[in-house]
């Protein structure tokens, strides 16, 4: 399947910022992925001396390698970028547009578990505007993929820059990461927040502050 516009422009675009996430190229088709998860997840999950013939483990090595390819690492492949539908700006809005408590839900790259958050992210239209709902898609797409935060808030800035065709661009998260909750130094109460601000957000102290101090997140 050829990939959509909106896609190789990000795509493109994060490559050159050097903010792609590290990948190879996709050599196998998500079918194929399948399968040869499930084969390696079965040697893991034995090696481990799980029972795999109990029938409530029997199909887990299926199960993880479906959600893999699917669900959780789905942002992984291009072919899987949100249909992007942007307008112009006819109306002539010229406002902070926001969207706040963005749910989200990620995976640490260094331990495979999950980042649990929030995003809000706005922007100050210029020759375009986007559907809502895509802001929210777009944040999902990146968030579908092995990550560290700080990666990951700047690639919803650097996509919706380029599909928006302006550095008026502004994102914040704050996630649990479970790798610092459920492991390791065990904390159950801390967050982490990441902003990355781009033009207009960046530059002027007055919008900076109405970004960063309205949004809940
Ligand atoms: N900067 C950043 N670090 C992260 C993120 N997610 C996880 N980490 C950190 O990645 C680091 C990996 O450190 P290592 O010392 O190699 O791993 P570890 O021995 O499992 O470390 P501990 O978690 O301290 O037990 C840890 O400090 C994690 O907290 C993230 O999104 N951003
Ligand atoms: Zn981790």
């Amino acid at each position: 399947m050829a990939l959509s516009e909106a896609a190789i422009k990000v795509k493109t675009a994060l490559t050159e910022q050097g903010l792609e996430t590290p990948m190879l190229p996709q050599t196998h088709t998500p079918e194929a992925r399948k399968e040869k998860i499930e084969h390696h997840m079965k040697e893991v999950l034995t090696l481990m001396a799980l029972d795999l013939s109990d029938d409530s483990l029997m199909d887990t090595p299926r199960r993880i390698a479906k959600m893999y390819v699917d669900e959780i690492f789905s942002g992984l492949d291009y072919e899987n970028f949100p249909k992007i539908t942007v307008i112009d700006n006819k109306m002539g809005v010229d406002e902070m547009v926001r969207v706040q408590d963005i749910s989200l839900t990620s995976t640490c790259e260094h331990h495979l578990v999950t980042i649990d958050g929030y995003a809000t992210v706005a922007y100050l239209p210029r020759t375009k505007i986007i559907g809502l709902s895509k802001i929210n898609r777009i944040v999902r797409f990146f968030a579908q993929r092995p990550q560290v935060q700080e990666r990951l808030t700047q690639q919803v800035l650097v996509a919706l820059q380029t599909l928006l065709e302006t550095k008026d661009v502004a994102v914040k998260m704050d996630a649990v990461h479970y790798c610092v909750k459920s492991r390791g130094v065990m904390d159950s109460t801390s967050s982490t927040t990441t902003t990355a601000l781009g033009g207009i957000f960046k530059s002027n102290p007055a919008t900076r502050a109405e970004f960063l101090h309205q949004s809940k997140c």
